[in-house]
């Protein structure tokens, strides 16, 4: 960590100048000077719902990159799923893209989805990478999205074989339905709906465990000299720190091309802590308990989960039942876009996170999971980049790269009530509303362009679809 300056020049860092030699290197007249603030690598979300088109009334492009903004992410990477329609097809991602092109704050990728659908069918998939998908994204469970509906292992193992041509990722979401123990779902007394501790026996760590065996099957193919050598499995939002990551550990120092993500819901709360009836808390897979949250941060402070993610996913506020509060019929998902930052900072403060390892697991890594070489897609709202530039998102400040960067203060503390400017669609179902949190945005830079200043965002939209070549 320096005290130095950022020569930003035409959307790219052109140098770091070191405080004891700034001296005229620097014409003071084009310096904006940020103090004690920490200047460090935007974020990059490699999973938000943002919904659009089709449900924008849950979350939407402007909304979700004004959220992500705000919270010094640079760059988002959306989701197949909880548009209408899904995004399954060339056609279906030229929609997203229609949807998003200047009307985004922030740059925004997207993933595609592996259904049954085209799973088996090699040049449909073709042509949903073709298109400029970054990767795929598949769940091995019911997805509460009719559009998208689950896929098995064989459609996962088609999957990865076109994906290594590609030498693109597939992310899954590794629950894989399990029987229960009966009676779940009434209400006897022990299992109140209105309880966490309900919900959580609906959704056992046994059902990560299960997916997760099943796809370590496969991605063994993924090894240097495998059959799907080129192909990578990211798996998303692990919350089971025990079994699920002692998998996962093993098969990653066998050499297969594996990756895991965690959230920092599941690094903040604990099961035990959600009041009753409180459905902004629910997610799958679920919160578990402190102890299983402990063994979470252990798992990413060694290294063994590779990087965050938002699982940004919101929905209407009648969807979350709040009045009822039954934690079975709700809607998942958490809302945290703007707050991942302090949130991680915050809670991680207890465990001596430093500014390198919040860089390493919000920009760098998800940047190294997103896309290499990546294309900017040539729009009115971007007319400065020639339409064969090759950009690189390294999710770092290194000379070259685009200049992405959120500059805040670790130091400041802010209240998260109804008065703090919230920007996602609907302040009232975030699981941190009603925390108090360290760490304030004070600027976000996307491609050199101030998008988010002081609680203001700049009135020009300058984000840009990011599709891979
Ligand atoms: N349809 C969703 O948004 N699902 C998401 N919902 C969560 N995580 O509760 C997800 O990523 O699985
Ligand atoms: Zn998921
Ligand atoms: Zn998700």
């Amino acid at each position: 960590m320096w005290k130095c300056a950022v020569e930003i020049k035409d959307g790219k860092i052109a140098s770091i100048v070191k405080e004891d030699e700034k001296h005229g290197k620097i014409k003071s007249e084009n310096v904006i000077d940020y103090g004690e603030a920490v200047v460090m690598p935007g974020l990059i979300d490699v999973h938000a719902h943002l919904d659009d088109p089709g449900r924008a009334e849950w979350e939407g492009f402007p909304s979700g990159t004004k959220a992500a903004a705000a919270g010094g992410i640079t760059t988002l990477v959306d989701m197949p799923l909880n548009s209408d329609p899904s995004t399954v097809s060339r056609e279906t991602l030229e929609l997203k893209i229609k949807a998003a092109e200047s009307r985004i704050y922030v740059d925004v990728g997207f993933w595609g989805g592996l259904v049954p659908e085209n799973a088996f069918n090699a040049s449909a998939l073709e042509d949903l990478l073709d298109a400029g998908v970054l990767g795929l994204k598949s769940f091995m469970c019911p997805s509460g999205i009719n559009d998208f509906p689950m896929t098995n292992a064989s459609h996962i193992k088609e999957g990865l074989s076109v994906l290594a041509k590609y030498r693109r990722p597939l992310l899954v979401h590794a629950e894989k339905v399990q029987e229960l123990e009966s009676n779940l779902g009434v209400e006897d007394g022990s299992n109140n709906p209105r309880s966490y501790s309900t919900y959580l026996k609906t959704r056992p760590p046994s059902w990560e465990e299960a997916a997760i065996k099943d796809l370590l099957t496969l991605t063994k193919d993924t090894r240097i000299g495998g059959p799907a050598e080129g192909a990578h499995l990211h798996i998303v939002h692990l919350s089971d720190s025990r079994s699920s990551l002692d998998l996962i550990k093993e098969a990653k120092s066998g050499g297969d091309s594996l990756t895991v993500e965690t959230c920092p819901h599941y690094l903040a709360f604990s099961a035990e802590e959600i009041p009753d009836g409180d459905t902004r808390f629910k997610c799958s897979p679920p919160i578990r308990d402190a102890a299983n949250k402990e063994k979470l941060w252990e798992a990413l402070l060694e290294g063994h989960v590779d990087m965050l993610s938002s699982d940004h996913s919101p929905a209407m506020p009648e969807l979350k039942l709040l009045d009822g509060g039954d934690f079975l019929r709700a809607w998942g998902g958490i809302s945290s876009l703007q707050f991942v930052l302090p949130v991680t900072w915050s809670y991680g403060q207890k465990y001596g996170v430093t500014l390198q390892q919040l860089a390493l697991w919000w920009s760098e890594r998800p940047a190294r999971l997103a896309g290499q070489k990546l294309k900017v897609e040539l729009s009115s709202v971007l007319a400065k980049f020639p339409a064969d530039t090759d950009i690189v998102m390294l999710g770092a400040i290194a000379i070259g790269n685009h200049a992405d960067i959120v500059v805040w203060d670790p130091d400041v503390e802010f209240d998260l009530d109804d008065e703090f400017p919230m920007h996602v669609k609907h302040p009232g179902i975030s699981a941190y509303l009603g925390t108090k949190l360290s760490g304030r945005v004070a600027a976000t830079f996307v491609r050199g362009n101030l998008v988010f200043e002081e609680g203001k965002h700049a009135p020009a939209l300058c984000g840009v679809p990011i599709l891979a070549s």
